[in-house]
């Protein structure tokens, strides 16, 4: 397929998706199953326009002046990708597969520049309801703030040091362009990909099939780290769902002591199994939801993570569907959860114990506030401090600024995904 082509069936795709409020890789799959004559090429081109499309629907709707399917994919691969307009006028008239004209009126409009007059949620690329959410936290950089996350992300990998070092693994995967995060010491990132490429498919590699790295965005592996868990602790990940975190921790406890890897559903948790054997972890009992099932751990625990479950507004580079589809009812659902998880996990604590809260999410409301209104709750439980953990944790490396005493992470400022951290106390 050529360029005309690839930017119809991007068209049609983002109808579907549009009509029947379908997930966008299920939408591309079911178009790949129809197409079989398209090759790897042209779903990764088709792919990239239609996740591009999503990631800056208002932006790109409003410079190019129209808001439909047609204006999205023809906006990605003029404004996201460098395309010419006349020159994509021509392929597509010499194609008969190719999508309708670009307007002289549209043209015009695109040599302007129209965004500067947009409302700051076009700018932004986010839905207005939200503006109130990434104001409270980023002020007056929000704007700069949401439209990092329209961006495309690079792939990062987490390095297994149970099974090797960093440098073994920048040799091992070189010819994939991989170069070693600034911030995680065990972080590897092959940086977005360009136009109609796609990073390369990593759990092919030799190294990914024997466990000796692991797909983690590098927000998620400081998580981890700054969760500060030793050799020889007792640690519980309470919402370890398919046990990205724990195996984390399990590498920076060295697969000594004891983690507890729990979730509520059991089907998040079932593939743990299989990345605990491939990643050679063995100090981690998975323990399936039942209403006794942690019940023999109730205040043991040195160390406990609540990696809730939260809106993924951290993550809209990745899943820019989601952006679209988040509403105010199912934020103030995960308002709740994220107060009963925290609630529920905190039994687990020692006394002198850690009580870490992390989301991948920006909004205060899931953040700062739910951690404000477990302390007011529970005033057997304090703040801890990051700046300390952060220097041993990450020694060596330049310590960001710390919101309210937590970690705030994302794209504009720290080339990752959005995530937050908190770290409690429980008094002795
Ligand atoms: C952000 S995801 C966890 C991701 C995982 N830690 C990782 O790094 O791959 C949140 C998880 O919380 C789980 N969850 C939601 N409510 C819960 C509850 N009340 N108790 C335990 N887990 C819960 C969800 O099933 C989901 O798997």
């Amino acid at each position: 397929m050529r360029l005309p082509g690839r930017i119809a069936a991007a068209i049609e795709i983002l109808d579907d998706i549009q009509a029947r409020h379908r997930p966008v890789s299920e939408a591309l799959r079911d178009w790949g199953l129809s197409h079989r004559f398209a090759g790897a090429g042209d779903r990764a081109a088709i792919g990239n326009l239609v996740y591009d499309a999503l990631r800056r629907k208002l932006s790109l709707g409003w410079r190019m002046g129209v808001e439909s399917s047609w204006g999205l994919a023809v906006g990605a691969a003029v404004l996201e990708w460098g395309e010419e307009p006349a020159a994509l006028n021509a392929a597509f008239a010499e194609d008969r597969h190719g999508p309708a004209a670009i307007s002289e009126e549209t043209i015009l409009r695109l040599g302007e520049d129209t965004l500067a007059e947009a409302p700051d949620h076009v700018r932004a690329d986010v839905p207005e309801w939200c503006v109130a959410n990434l104001r409270d936290v980023f002020g007056d950089s929000w704007v700069e703030e949401a439209a990092a996350l329209g961006g495309r992300p690079p792939l990062d990998i987490r390095v297994n040091t149970l099974k090797g070092g960093r440098a073994k693994a920048v040799s091992q995967l070189a010819r994939l362009g991989v170069e070693p995060t600034p911030l995680s010491p065990v972080g590897l990132r092959i940086p977005p990909a360009e136009a109609g490429r796609r990073h390369p498919n990593v759990q092919v590699e030799e190294a990914f099939q024997r466990g000796r790295i692991e797909i983690q965005d590098e927000g998620s592996q400081l998580c981890a780290l700054l969760v500060g868990a030793e050799p020889g602790e007792q640690v519980l990940d309470f919402c370890a769902g398919a046990g990205g975190k724990t195996l984390a921790l399990a590498a920076a406890m060295g697969n000594r002591g004891q983690i507890f890897a729990y979730d509520s559903d059991r089907s998040r948790l079932a593939p743990i199994y299989d990345r605990l054997k491939r990643a050679d972890v063995r100090n981690v009992q998975v323990r399936s939801p039942a209403p006794d099932a942690l019940e023999d751990i109730v205040e043991r625990m040195d160390r406990v993570l609540v990696d809730a479950p939260c809106s993924g507004s951290g993550t809209w580079r990745r899943r820019p569907d989601a952006k679209w589809k988040l509403t105010a009812d199912s934020l103030a659902r995960r308002l709740e959860e994220q107060d009963t998880v925290l609630r529920d996990a905190s039994r687990f604590v020692r006394p002198g114990g850690l009580l870490a809260y992390a989301t991948c999410s920006l909004f205060a409301a899931e953040d700062g506030e739910r951690v404000e209104a477990f302390l007011m709750a529970h005033p057997d439980f304090e703040p801890a401090s990051m700046a300390e953990a952060w220097a041993k944790a990450l020694p060596g490396v330049a310590a960001p600024a710390f919101p309210g005493g937590n970690l705030l992470l994302s794209p504009h400022r720290s080339g990752t995904d959005g995530f937050f951290l908190a770290l409690l106390r429980r008094k002795v």
